[in-house]
């Protein structure tokens, strides 16, 4: 999979050196490239915003600086991501159906935001999402961009060293959350690690695991049960 990061903080992105990706990224599995959005500008201060048709505080980013960056970037297949406080929700759903594709352009916005008619430009042209992290405010796409690289990155085949850490996990398959988890020593602070992990009983393990992140599910994210299909309700025997 290809990945291309555009950004004025390219810098923002370097952590993607690091870890699971910059390892996947070492071994080819992931061809990641960050560019600097203003290597696609032709004045002398490299100027990539100006003030907002209709007034109001801030700067906005420049259609044309952006037009031809993606223009060079953008081939027939790929996919541009535009990370927006007004796009629709990024979940793991979003993070499975990202890692089958071949092609990924990010542009992470900066201000007030990019000129709206990159996104519509481009929408005529090929697929283009515009996602939001969740509901709250930051002051670019870069953090964002991280997410979605790190989210879709550890889902590429030889990305992560034992894919069935990737079949139990949070939001996984279940649409549950995840279920605690506890490690040595048994005893700490006057804590003590639930008996039945102890045990080597591996249904009733299994049992506890699954209680757990139902109960978990249902005290933090009543959402995820209520959109639970009822089969699924069923599986778990759950009933509304
Ligand atoms: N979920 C979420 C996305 C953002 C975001 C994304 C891009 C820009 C550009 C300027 N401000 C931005 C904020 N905030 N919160």
């Amino acid at each position: 999979m290809r990945i291309d990061v555009v950004s004025i903080f390219p810098e923002y992105l370097a952590p993607l050196e690091l870890s699971l990706v910059g390892k996947a990224r070492t071994s080819g599995l992931l061809d990641l490239r960050v560019h600097d959005l203003r290597d696609w500008t032709t004045d002398r201060h490299r100027t990539v915003d100006d003030t907002p048709f209709g007034g109001g505080a801030g700067m906005v980013m420049r259609p044309d600086v952006w037009g031809t960056a993606l223009d060079q970037l953008l081939d027939e297949d790929a996919h541009l991501l535009v990370p927006t406080p007004s796009g629709e929700p990024f979940t793991q759903r979003t993070a499975e159906a990202l890692a089958d594709e071949e092609h990924l352009v990010l542009a992470c916005g900066r201000y007030e935001g990019i000129d709206a008619r990159v996104a519509e430009h481009y929408r005529s042209r090929g697929r283009v999402t515009e996602f939001s992290l969740g509901d709250y405010v930051l002051n670019g796409g870069e953090v964002a961009a991280l997410v979605v690289v790190e989210a879709v990155a550890r889902l590429l085949p030889g990305v992560v060293g034992n894919p069935e850490s990737l079949v139990e996990e949070s939001h996984g398959a279940a649409g549950l959350l995840e279920y605690p988890v506890y490690t040595k020593p048994p005893a700490w602070e006057g804590l003590d690690v639930p008996e039945v992990l102890l045990s080597g009983h591996h249904a009733r393990i299994a049992r506890w695991r699954r209680d757990t992140a139902l109960e978990r599910t249902a005290a933090r994210r009543p959402d995820l049960i209520a959109a639970m299909p009822v089969d699924e309700l069923d599986r778990h025997d759950l009933s509304l």
